[in-house]
């Protein structure tokens, strides 16, 4: 009895002792005793100020040059934004608002005609099954809750085109937009009819996370949740403040082709990292999708809209083309579509999604999945996605028992795969896009059989429990595993080792609680994140899949034949062989050398050829309205780039000829061209930086992650659990508790590192020093 209160006094010692510790700190490194020393990134409201206003500092530990930072990770400074703004709105009358809202619905529902007459065409411009197109749709569509998701994204059209209104009558301009300075609250109440309910969470929390992420924040219920806005770094750059893509800083004139940027500056050069394994992108891919999920605007109907011609010969009439249609231009002399007389590639803007509480405002992206690393790739992100995944026995997840190898249940989705016929298989799991990979179908079949695994084991200790009991209690250890893999294993690798330190994205010691939560940071995934940063995996890709026999290659299997075609799961050996490939092949470096399976032929489906998934990346760039490079640049407290050639001769040259000015540089180009500094990482600074924030804010904003203690988290771990799954979870050990074990017998204990290199020696999966979690720990 003693010992207990002692263990309570503990923890609330320490918490006060660090919370001392950082008030010191900052008292000396900051003059204004309100703010805190961060790194730029984490300040983003900075950026607007003038250089000289900028109060450096710097904290022991660290050698990196940080700001102190009033306004915390909002880009932008409420306070200074509310004085403006009421100022300016004191005038405005409830008539005025009633017409601004009017408009908006007038204009959305001349829109939603012209869809019906375009579907009503003898030939609607609607995309054909076999095409390229329809693959990259494929990937980007709703499945399940189309009516909902349709009426969301409409009703955001409708707010976005009343802000539009708004904006002309009021004269306003492009930074009053940027900065948000509109009317809020009573005022705006125009717009709330049939606006959604605020959300309401009951007053004790629930032990087990939320499948759709509601309730995790208590004071911002539907922080992190699914259908919910990407937010951002920094205001976004559109023509119009609102959602026109942006023009040319200095001209005003179009910026270049993203098709010709992408055939410009990206070959197809083999350039491998030696210190990683394929597994650090394709693990980087199944985490994206449990993170974030952008989709297409379609017709009501959920068809996909069509921007060119059916050959891809030209770009529709302006009478035909869609309102969601950016199609990106190729160019006539294109080196290779010039072959196929394609001068059209189709693109389709993404989905929208309104402000919580309906108010004006510029556009905003929709993240279709819940925005935690909550395993939502694997279990949905609604309950009827869960629903649709279980058992309802023993806690499992539903699987296809095929000769007696566990793979992901079949699915009945139409469409799904390229083939679906007998004998072929096309798979389920908790995000649509399993299936555009074998890589990535394998890790979704690598965690649903540890799933079943726990859920197993966990019965045989707790014969008691109920099938619900099984269910959650093993989704929230498989959760805490695929945190563990993020925070110790694969960000070191992809960040570095000083990063993570900087941005405090280490566990704590194994017998530790964390106490790091901070309900003030907003968890959401960063549209500057998952629009641009993030994708510096689709450099790290190979085109060639090289699958070992027993004894010699077996098979260089081409990525861009087997998109969309897992059938190959059903092959004996092959899961064993492409989990091999994949913890022992070399990752290639993030760079300009980018697979021509990306390039010309993603998603060809028996065509000659595909689509050009960098072009897309930067086209989806302007469409979500990233700013340029040089803004990011300046965000995260680098020198800003005066002349094309400070990106070196080669590469200098190329730009200045694509781009008017250095200004216009986009995103993802310049961060994927940057030169990595002395750190440790395989990006450069910039997305390293953004990533890095990314990863905290999924960390610290995140009331259920693992690692937090019974004052925050309801259902925390006991300490013995949490150092049990610190101490033992690995990527490693997952596969081999779970591979077939014909062709996998040994994995080195780090498997996003490649065997040999840094004592990363292969370890044979039955080895004493390899040990699996003891689920000992969770009988009741
Ligand atoms: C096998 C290779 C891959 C293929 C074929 C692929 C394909 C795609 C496609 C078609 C999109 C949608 C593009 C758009 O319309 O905007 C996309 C988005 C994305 N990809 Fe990849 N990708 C691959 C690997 C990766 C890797 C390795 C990463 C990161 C490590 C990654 C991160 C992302 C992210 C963050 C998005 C945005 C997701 C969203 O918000 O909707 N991808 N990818
Ligand atoms: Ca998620």
């Amino acid at each position: 009895t003693k010992s207990e209160p002692e263990l309570v006094n503990n923890t609330s010692n320490l918490t006060a002792q660090k919370e001392i510790d950082l008030k010191l700190l900052n008292l000396k490194v900051c003059k204004d005793d309100t703010a805190i020393c961060v790194l730029p990134v984490q300040c983003p409201a900075h950026f607007y100020l003038e250089n000289s206003s900028i109060e450096r500092c710097q904290i022991p530990n660290s050698n990196r040059s940080r700001i102190c930072c009033r306004t915390g990770q909002n880009h932008t400074d409420e306070e200074l934004i509310s004085k403006r703004r009421s100022s300016q709105y004191e005038e405005i009358d409830t008539d005025f608002l009633r017409e601004v809202a009017h408009d908006g619905q007038t204009k959305a529902s001349a829109l939603r005609s012209r869809e019906s007459d375009l579907l009503s065409m003898k030939n609607p411009p609607i995309l054909h099954i076999g095409s390229p197109s329809y693959g990259h749709f494929r990937n980007r569509r709703v499945l399940s809750d189309l009516p909902q998701v349709v009426n969301l994204a409409n009703k955001a059209m409708e707010i976005a085109l009343a802000t539009r209104a708004f904006k002309d009558r009021q004269g306003l301009s492009r930074k009053d937009l940027e900065w948000n300075m509109l009317p809020r609250g009573q005022k705006n109440s125009l717009l709330k009819i049939n606006c959604p309910a605020l959300m309401k969470c009951p007053p004790i929390l629930q032990k087990y996370r939320r499948i759709d992420g509601t309730c995790n924040n208590l004071r911002y219920p539907r922080w992190g949740a699914e259908l919910t806005a990407l937010s951002r770094l920094l205001p976004p750059s559109y023509e119009d403040g609102i959602w026109a893509p942006r023009l040319s800083s200095e001209s005003g004139l179009a910026l270049p082709s993203p098709r010709l940027i992408s055939t410009t500056l990206f070959t197809d050069i083999d350039a491998r990292n030696e210190d990683y394994t394929m597994m650090l992108s394709h693990f980087g891919q199944f985490i994206s999708h449990d993170i974030a999920l952008s989709i297409d605007i379609t017709f009501p109907n959920g068809k996909p809209i069509s921007c060119c011609t059916k050959n891809g010969s030209s770009i529709l009439p302006p009478e035909h083309l869609h309102y969601a249609c950016m199609p990106i231009e190729v160019p006539v002399d294109d080196p290779f579509y010039f072959k196929y007389d394609v001068r059209c590639m189709n693109f389709v803007r993404a989905a929208l999604i309104f402000r919580e509480d309906c108010s004006l405002g510029y556009a905003q992206q929709m993240n279709k999945v819940t925005h935690f690393i909550d395993g939502s790739m694997i279990y949905g992100s609604n309950s009827k996605e869960l629903r649709h995944l279980r058992t309802m026995e023993g806690g499992r997840l539903k699987m296809f028992d095929d000769y007696g190898r566990v793979l992901l249940p079949l699915t009945k989705k139409r469409d799904s795969c390229l083939t679906m016929e007998k004998g072929s298989a096309c798979f389920d799991a908790g995000d649509f896009r399993v299936n555009q990979n074998p890589a990535l179908v394998a890790l979704h079949t690598l965690f649903l059989r540890e799933h079943n695994r726990i859920a197993d084991e966990l019965w045989e200790l707790n014969p008691y429990w109920s099938d619900e009991d099984i269910f959650w209690e093993t989704r929230q250890i498989v959760i805490a595993e695929i945190q563990v893999i993020v925070y110790k294993e694969f960000l070191p690798c992809l960040l570095g080792e000083s990063t993570m330190q900087e941005f405090e994205l280490n566990l704590a010691g194994p017998d530790s609680y964390s106490f790091d939560y901070n309900p003030e940071i907003e968890p959401s995934i960063l549209n500057e994140f998952s629009s641009a940063a993030y994708r510096a995996g689709h450099s790290m890709i190979d085109g060639i899949l090289k699958i070992y026999g027993r004894n010699r290659v077996e098979e260089m299997i081409s990525l861009s034949e087997i998109i969309q075609q897992p059938s190959r799961m059903r092959k004996w050996e092959f899961f064993d062989e492409i989990l091999t490939t994949l913890t022992t092949e070399s990752v290639q470096q993030v760079d300009s050398f980018i697979s021509e399976s990306l390039t010309r032929y993603l998603f060809k489906s028996g065509n000659p050829f595909g689509i050009d998934l960098p072009a897309t990346t930067i086209q989806r760039g302007r469409d979500h309205g990233l700013r340029p490079y040089n803004d990011y640049r300046q965000l995260i407290g680098l020198p800003i780039i005066e002349e094309f050639e400070e990106f070196g001769p080669e590469f200098g040259n190329k730009l200045s000829q694509l781009y008017n000015s250095v200004d216009d540089i986009d995103l993802w180009v310049g961060g994927l061209l940057e030169e990595k500094d002395s750190d440790d990482s395989v990006l450069g600074p910039t997305f390293r930086d953004i990533i890095a924030d990314q990863f905290r804010r999924l960390k610290k904003g995140d009331r259920y992650f693992f690692e937090n203690g019974p004052e925050i988290n309801p259902g925390h771990f006991t300490l013995e659990q949490l150092s049990e799954l610190k101490m033992k979870t690995s990527l490693s050990r997952i596969i081999c508790d779970n591979a077939d074990g014909i062709m996998l017998r040994r994995q080195a204990s780090n498997a996003f590192k490649k065997p040999g290199v840094y004592e990363n020696e292969l370890i044979p999966c039955d080895s004493p020093h390899f040990r699996s979690i003891d689920l000992r720990y969770w009988k009741d």
